[in-house]
């Protein structure tokens, strides 16, 4: 069998130059750039790399971009003050709060405070909640990317069998919701899930979000199968590598995303679009 790899460095860059374009359009029409504010709490490198990595996105698209980085103490009402002047300020279109979140806040009620037409991450239970209800209005990053990914190779979605291993608030359950959307038969794996591999080896499409290196065997995957791997594990050598064991997989999926270069700069990509739908949800 022959695969096909799905290259999201490739298509994210045709997202981003075509995202350029609608907000050159934008200012030539005497609106206001797209505006992001990313939150960042504690100090944590691979957070400031994502942080870092989101502004230069906006800077490359023509968006405006500011960061607020606070102390690992920070309290809940410091973070809850942000957010009310954010929501306030007409020049942000989007926020998001870069999770996980110290232990001692409450990630409900920090995401519960953002405006939901400026939640670009789309966490919020108003969008989860209209997603559910197949109203979609923002759409959560890597759910929406991945969704980006599978129409990329042509595939009818339809029918198809797709599970999803993993069942988080970030990942799991919204791409669940995106592939019932698409009218793919959807079942959502975790860890209590009984016999995980026999689930796995009847689908089409395969979802990895479990967080494990290489978790996934090329023995599960059907002959054919469509494999989007959204695992980013760092080995102690500092390789990346995925949720699924990407030698193995590869010989039997029809297509199958890398990583890194799969998911990963799809979920940038589709922040940009939000911020960008946020703006133009704000200034109509
Ligand atoms: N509120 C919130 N929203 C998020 O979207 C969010 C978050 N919190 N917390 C952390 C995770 C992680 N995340 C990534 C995005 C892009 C890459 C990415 O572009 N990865 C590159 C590789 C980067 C590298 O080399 O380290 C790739 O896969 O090709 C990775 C990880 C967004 N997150």
């Amino acid at each position: 069998m022959t695969f096909q790899t799905i290259d999201g460095k490739k298509i994210s860059a045709e997202l981003r130059a075509a995202i350029k374009k609608q907000t050159d359009g934008r200012i030539s029409r005497g609106l206001s750039k797209p505006g992001l504010a990313v939150i960042l709490v504690g100090e944590n490198p691979a957070s400031e790399v994502y942080v870092r990595n989101k502004c230069n996105a906006c800077e490359e698209v023509g968006f405006y971009s500011l960061s607020k980085t606070f102390p690992y103490g920070v309290t809940e009402e410091e973070l809850l003050n942000l957010i009310d002047d954010l929501n306030n300020n007409s020049a942000i279109n989007g926020i998001l709060v870069q999770l996980p979140l110290p232990e001692h806040i409450n990630e409900e009620r920090i995401i519960e405070a953002i405006d939901p037409l400026k939640d670009v991450d789309g966490f919020h239970p108003y969008n989860i909640g209209r997603l559910a209800l197949r109203m979609p209005v923002l759409r959560s990053c890597t759910p929406k990317g991945i969704m980006t990914l599978l129409k990329s190779t042509g595939l009818a979605l339809e029918g198809k069998e797709a599970v999803v291993i993993g069942a988080s608030n970030i990942v799991g359950r919204p791409v669940s919701l995106e592939l019932l959307m698409a009218r793919c038969t959807v079942t959502t794996c975790h860890s209590r899930t009984v016999d995980l591999e026999a689930h796995v080896k009847r689908a089409d499409i395969i979802i990895a979000a479990v967080g494990i290196p290489s978790f996934v065997k090329g023995d599960w995957v059907k002959p054919g199968a469509v494999v989007i791997d959204v695992g980013i594990n760092r080995l102690e050598s500092g390789k990346l590598v995925g949720d699924v064991d990407y030698e193995t997989a590869s010989k039997k999926a029809s297509w199958i995303t890398p990583v890194p270069g799969g998911v990963g700069p799809m979920t940038i990509a589709s922040l940009l679009e939000n911020t960008l739908q946020a703006a133009e949800l704000q200034s109509s």
